[in-house]
């Protein structure tokens, strides 16, 4: 049976990422896309890069409604807005994946002070599986909700997370630099992803207050048992899409050689994680959802260097891998 798959928020870039991959999956459809803005018009009018490909309609439906159109439902809404309509499905009967953040720390006080906003359903807080297979994969295998994680976490997590489970590294000395492509802001206007302002230009932003520092240290400490506290900086960089995050941390008397076996142990049957001998670029992992990393020794550091995509590990492929483990499909199909 062809699952059934709808898209909220379907005038956004992870949107038509998902509706991209979903074209090429052989066990999965595109059912129903809604909007507020665009209702009537068809997905493809939205997003030209479908055209030919994909007539879905956008149509303004009420979560009874998508919940009966659909098996599963990608929730591509901003945090705040997404919790609302995530819950609505749920009480509908519908299994969802969400994009926002706004399931995926383990605490209220944390999401709350680091968001600014009261979260709107505080029961699932903590009570909301991560959705990283890598390490989740039966927890989500029977969850009605997945928080999707975090692009740049991504980058971090599974490089940082069997390091500190096998406490190899420093769990209070972690720095994380990262570049993004612009596309990770969204499709929506803003100044400061103009062209003007990203083009032949590298900036940091948020540095020592962006949100996705908590969700790191959760995550790392999740998995690897152990409290962490590390320094976050992203950049912004005139690239359409990709992260590529170097990693700065103090070992405990080994080397990046033990630090590549130690992942090559982690993941060795995870197909989408790769640790590799050369140093990866964005370009390497461009448009797939393979993670690349590597290990190198660096005085009395060692500089762990990790590349993504962030529309597709970092966020709808991603989802689509959530959504094959939540329907009892191989991790990989379609991706
Ligand atoms: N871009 C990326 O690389 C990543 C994004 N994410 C997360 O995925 C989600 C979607 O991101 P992305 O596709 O980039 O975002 P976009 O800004 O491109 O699209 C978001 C969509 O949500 C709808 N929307 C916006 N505000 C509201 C609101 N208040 N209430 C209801 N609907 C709203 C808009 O549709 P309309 O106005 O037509 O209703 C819009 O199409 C976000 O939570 C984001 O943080 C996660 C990982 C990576
Ligand atoms: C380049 C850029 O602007 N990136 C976004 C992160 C996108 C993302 O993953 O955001 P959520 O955690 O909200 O889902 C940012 O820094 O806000």
């Amino acid at each position: 049976m062809t699952l059934r798959v709808g898209i909220v928020g379907a005038t956004g870039y992870t949107a038509l990422e998902v509706a991209r991959l979903l074209l090429a999956h052989p066990e999965a459809e595109l059912v129903a896309a809604t909007s507020r803005a665009e209702d009537g018009k068809s997905i493809a009018e939205i997003h030209p890069s479908l055209a030919g490909r994909c007539d879905v309609p956008i149509e303004t439906l009420d979560p009874a409604a998508l919940a009966k159109k659909c098996d599963v439902v990608m929730s591509c809404l901003p945090h705040g807005a997404s919790a609302e309509t995530c819950k609505q499905l749920i009480e509908h009967g519908v299994r969802v994946v969400d994009f926002s953040a706004d399931f995926r720390l383990s605490s209220q006080a944390t999401y709350e002070k680091w968001y600014g906003v009261q979260h709107p359903w505080p029961e699932r807080i903590g009570k909301t599986v991560y959705g990283l297979p890598e390490f989740f994969a039966d927890q989500i295998r029977d969850a009605d909700l997945v928080a999707n994680p975090g692009c740049y976490p991504t980058s971090a997590i599974l490089p940082l997370s069997p390091l500190i489970a096998k406490q190899m590294i420093e769990a209070n000395d972690i720095i994380v630099d990262s570049k993004s492509g612009v596309s990770g802001a969204g499709r929506s206007a803003k100044i400061g992803t103009l062209y003007c302002e990203v083009n032949e230009s590298i900036a940091a932003y948020g540095v020592g207050s962006h949100r996705h520092q908590p969700e790191m240290a959760d995550l790392v400490h999740r998995i690897g048992g152990q409290e962490i506290s590390l320094v976050f900086t992203p950049h912004l960089t005139p690239m359409d899409r990709g992260i590529l995050s170097t990693i700065y941390v103090r070992p405990r008397g080994g080397t990046a050689k033990q630090v590549m076996e130690c992942w090559r142990e982690q993941y060795a049957d995870c197909p989408f994680v790769t640790p590799v001998d050369h140093l990866p670029a964005t370009k390497h992992v461009a448009g797939t959802n393979h993670v690349q990393m590597t290990a190198r020794d660096a005085g009395d550091r060692i500089v762990l260097v990790c590349a993504i995509d962030n529309l597709t590990k970092g966020a709808s492929g991603a989802a689509i891998q959530n959504m094959n483990v939540m329907f009892g499909l191989p991790q990989t199909t379609g991706l």
